[in-house]
């Protein structure tokens, strides 16, 4: 039978992007509302029951209203790409990568919790080292980033190109969540298996797309003995044999001084560098992903894939 797909916000920035990336499948069948009856609660109703599949690319609030729409269903399966389930013990975390166990657990799962974007590059980074026990979970993690500006939807968007707005924002890179109550921080300190919550620093760069997460760590507050090679080793094996998650070799960031944040755009793949100099005593941990590739829609349509046994 042919899965059919519904996405619930498909007009929406990453909507939009989840429906470009499923254009012309034949494998699964798209349900659809127009654009201008997108918050037309009683079709989005009769959509949500008639899915095998509802992919919210929706703000918190209005995925929860879809997914209580759904009291009573027992067939819809449902990946939500906002931040109302991704803490929820009922819901399994679509970051396929993170363990090895994982994208069986998505691949079964009714309930899917896409992840963040900045927490993808985070969680990406720091888990895999607590795992090997390189990173002990007490460590006070800084994560601090800069994203595109679409991370932000559509109202980010209209604030950074359109210069006629009241609301418009001029500023080429700009700090923000600065009261550290970010809403990613405790999926970050969940997923990334930390005892302290990080301290989150994102900003916004006047580009579209593409993103750099940072993770900065003293090596002497790690496991004893540990060196970049160590942590590079670490990260190497932990995403051995598979070709989303690409640990590029260890001295990447000597023969690149510069990092991209649109290195990865309009593709689904993360890379992970471990930077510093060996002997130095420090290391910075990077990822490379596209917001809203690795960061959201890439990672919505894997985790569709894997529910529909699709998935390489
Ligand atoms: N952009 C990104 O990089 C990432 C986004 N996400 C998450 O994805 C979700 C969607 O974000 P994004 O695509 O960026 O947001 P957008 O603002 O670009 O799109 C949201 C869409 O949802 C629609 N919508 C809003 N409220 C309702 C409602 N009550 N009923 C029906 N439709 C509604 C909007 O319609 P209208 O035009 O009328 O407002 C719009 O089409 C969010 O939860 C976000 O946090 C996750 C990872 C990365
Ligand atoms: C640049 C920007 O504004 N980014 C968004 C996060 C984008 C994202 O990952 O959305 P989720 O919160 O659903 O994960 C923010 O910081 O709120």
């Amino acid at each position: 039978m042919t899965p059919k797909i519904f996405i619930d916000g498909e007009h929406g920035t990453t909507g939009l992007q989840i429906r470009q990336r499923l254009e012309g499948r034949t494998d699964i069948e798209m349900l659809s509302i127009p654009e201008a009856d997108r918050r037309n609660a009683d079709l989005r109703r009769e959509m949500l029951h008639a899915a095998d599949i509802a992919i919210l690319c929706l703000p918190d609030d209005a995925a929860r209203e879809s997914v209580a729409m759904l009291d009573g269903n027992t067939t819809t399966r449902v990946i939500d790409t906002s931040t109302a389930n991704r803490v929820n013990p009922d819901w399994a975390y679509g970051f396929a990568e993170m363990d090895k166990a994982q994208a069986a657990k998505i691949a079964a799962a009714r309930f899917v919790a896409n992840p963040g974007c900045y927490p993808t590059g985070a969680i990406g980074l720091i888990r895999p080292l607590v795992s090997a026990g390189l990173l002990p979970a007490t460590y006070p993690i800084s994560v601090n980033a800069v994203s595109g500006y679409t991370g932000g939807g559509k109202q980010l968007i209209a604030q950074m190109e359109n210069a006629g707005a009241e609301d418009h924002i001029a500023s080429p890179h700009f700090l923000y969540g600065l009261s550290l109550a970010h809403k990613h921080v405790p999926e970050m300190k969940l997923h990334g298996k930390l005892d302290r919550a990080p301290i989150f620093a994102p900003s916004v760069g006047k580009f579209a797309q593409g993103m750099l997460v940072q993770v900065p760590l003293h090596l002497d507050l790690l496991a004893e003995g540990t060196t970049l090679a160590r942590l590079h080793e670490a990260l190497a094996d932990h995403y051995a044999g598979q070709n989303i998650v690409e640990v590029l070799p260890l001295g990447t960031a000597t023969s690149a001084p510069r990092l991209d944040p649109t290195a990865l755009n309009d593709t689904d793949r993360m890379q992970l560098i471990v930077c510093g100099t060996e002997g130095n005593g420090q290391v910075n941990l990077v990822a490379v992903l596209d917001n809203l590739g690795k960061g959201a829609s890439g990672a919505a349509v894997q985790n569709m894939e894997l529910m529909i046994g699709k998935a390489a």
